[in-house]
């Protein structure tokens, strides 16, 4: 457990924020050695410094595209990340966006909340601030400083090694496509028991997929080597809370008798996390639920900016699909062909919104992204991937480990919801009493390895 830190007031009980403080009369700060500061002080200028080499490296192919201005945009980008780099060294003052976008608005506001929260003998900076809001916050200074720069202003600093870690996926991308085809042929002759067998594996493929992600691993390699589903009994006793009964009967009880007498199902949405291997078991996961008739249409809610480094933005979703559809390989071709013809026929649609690039929990989605949450309403089942949702779901908060799940989410819940998250920051509610006892015991690193996951439900129907 981290130590005690403070401190605001909300809903009548005091807060505690993982590894960070919120100070009123000006001191403290990131709780030095947390999880919390040791990413803000290591592993946050690590990703910065590999942001500034990739641009650098890409200095000729800006050059090849835009001559002499791709060259000097280069120069001023660097120029721009580099002072960010030593801000956040330094522990600067946090300062206001000045790029003008449709975000830039509710980012600036936010710093003012931080600023009074804070109270105002200190400006609000890179150690004296939430871990939750400095790193966005990051990611998306550095969308700033790409943005200011045309003509590369599209440049995703992080598309080569989201690529990379897919390709170095692809033999457990295979083995998984081929695992998807070899059921999908053999669909009809499954007994409704096979059929939730089956949902299970992929249910927990696309859980332990989360695995995956570059930013744990400040950018470096991160992928999957072994075929997922062989592995999946060896990690079931890692799997702290599994709801995922509900989760089944919440697919289930969506389903309605058509006009034509023929069932028809419920709208699943789900929040992607990383690209990459994790992206290609959603997608396996997403197939698997249209075509056992367990959703009619699966909608996918991305980043419009690159994010925690290997977040999936549009781009990375299409990309990844025409990649699956051209390989080489016949059952992960057939794979891409059908997810690219879900996408055609509207089965599948990508969408995204400003607010999942903000900091907000997503308590204040309903007040401060009403759109967004009317539109997530109209989902019979909503998945949330990825530590970085559990976190923003939860409030980013040090609860107990057995307040229950409902009770962290504070009211949020426009459908009912399923978080598929491994655990890689200081954060778990739901637990029995002395699992958290026996696992601080066991395993003390158990909340940030990504070794330990949970399938955590909730429904906005059920009792509280
Ligand atoms: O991709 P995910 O699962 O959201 O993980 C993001 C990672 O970034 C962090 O926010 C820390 O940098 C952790 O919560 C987690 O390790
Ligand atoms: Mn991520």
């Amino acid at each position: 457990m981290l130590g005690a830190v403070v401190y605001w007031d909300l809903e009548g009980a005091y807060d505690v924020y993982l590894g960070s403080t919120v100070p009123t009369q000006g001191s403290g700060g990131l709780l030095e050695c947390s999880f919390a500061y040791l990413t803000v002080r290591d592993r946050l200028p690590t990703i910065l410094t590999r942001v500034i080499d990739t641009i650098h490296r890409n200095k000729n192919k800006f050059f090849e595209e835009f001559g002499e201005e791709g060259v000097q945009a280069e120069k001023r980008t660097i120029g721009f990340l580099s002072k960010l780099r030593n801000e956040l060294l330094t522990d600067k003052p946090i300062l206001v966006l000045c790029d003008g976008l449709e975000d830039t608005d509710s980012w600036n506001q936010y710093l003012q909340r931080q600023q009074r929260l804070l109270g105002e003998r200190d400006p609000v900076s890179w150690f004296k601030s939430p871990w939750l809001y400095i790193e966005c916050y990051m990611y998306r200074r550095i969308q700033e400083a790409i943005w200011l720069n045309p003509p590369i202003s599209d440049f995703d600093v992080f598309n080569e090694s989201k690529t990379q870690s897919f390709f170095e996926s692809q033999q457990a991308v295979i083995s998984l496509c081929t695992y998807l085809q070899g059921f999908n042929r053999n669909m009809d002759d499954l007994s409704e028991t096979q059929l939730m067998e089956q949902f299970h594996k992929l249910l927990q493929v696309s859980l332990w997929g989360n695995r995956c992600d570059l930013s744990i691993s400040a950018g470096m390699e991160n992928s999957q080597k072994a075929s997922p589903i062989d592995s999946l009994s060896d990690l079931k006793s890692f799997i702290l809370v599994d709801d995922s009964n509900m989760v089944w009967s919440a697919l289930t009880s969506a389903q309605r008798p058509g006009e034509d007498g023929k069932t028809t199902s419920g709208r699943v949405d789900i929040v992607l996390d990383n690209a990459g291997f994790e992206l290609v078991t959603d997608l396996v996961l997403a197939n698997f639920l249209v075509s056992a008739g367990l959703a009619r249409e699966v909608r996918f809610h991305g980043k419009s900016i690159p994010w925690f480094v290997s977040d999936v933005t549009a781009h990375d979703f299409q990309w990844t699909i025409r990649q699956t559809l051209a390989a080489n390989h016949k059952w992960m071709s057939k794979s891409g062909v059908q997810w690219q013809s879900y996408v055609r026929e509207g089965v599948w649609s990508y969408h995204d919104h400003p607010f999942w690039t903000m900091p907000h929990e997503y308590c204040d989605m309903a007040g401060d992204a009403p759109d967004l949450y009317a539109t997530l309403q109209g989902a019979d089942l909503i998945l949330f991937k990825g530590d970085l949702n559990y976190r923003k779901l939860t409030g980013d908060r040090e609860w107990d480990h057995m307040v229950p799940f409902d009770r962290a989410l504070r009211g949020f819940g426009p459908a009912p919801l399923c978080s598929l998250r491994t655990l890689k920051a200081n954060i778990q509610v739901g637990l029995q009493p002395g699992q958290g006892e026996n696992l601080n015991t066991q395993d003390p690193s158990w909340m940030t390895s990504g070794k330990y996951a949970v399938v955590q439900f909730s429904s906005p129907h059920r009792e509280q």
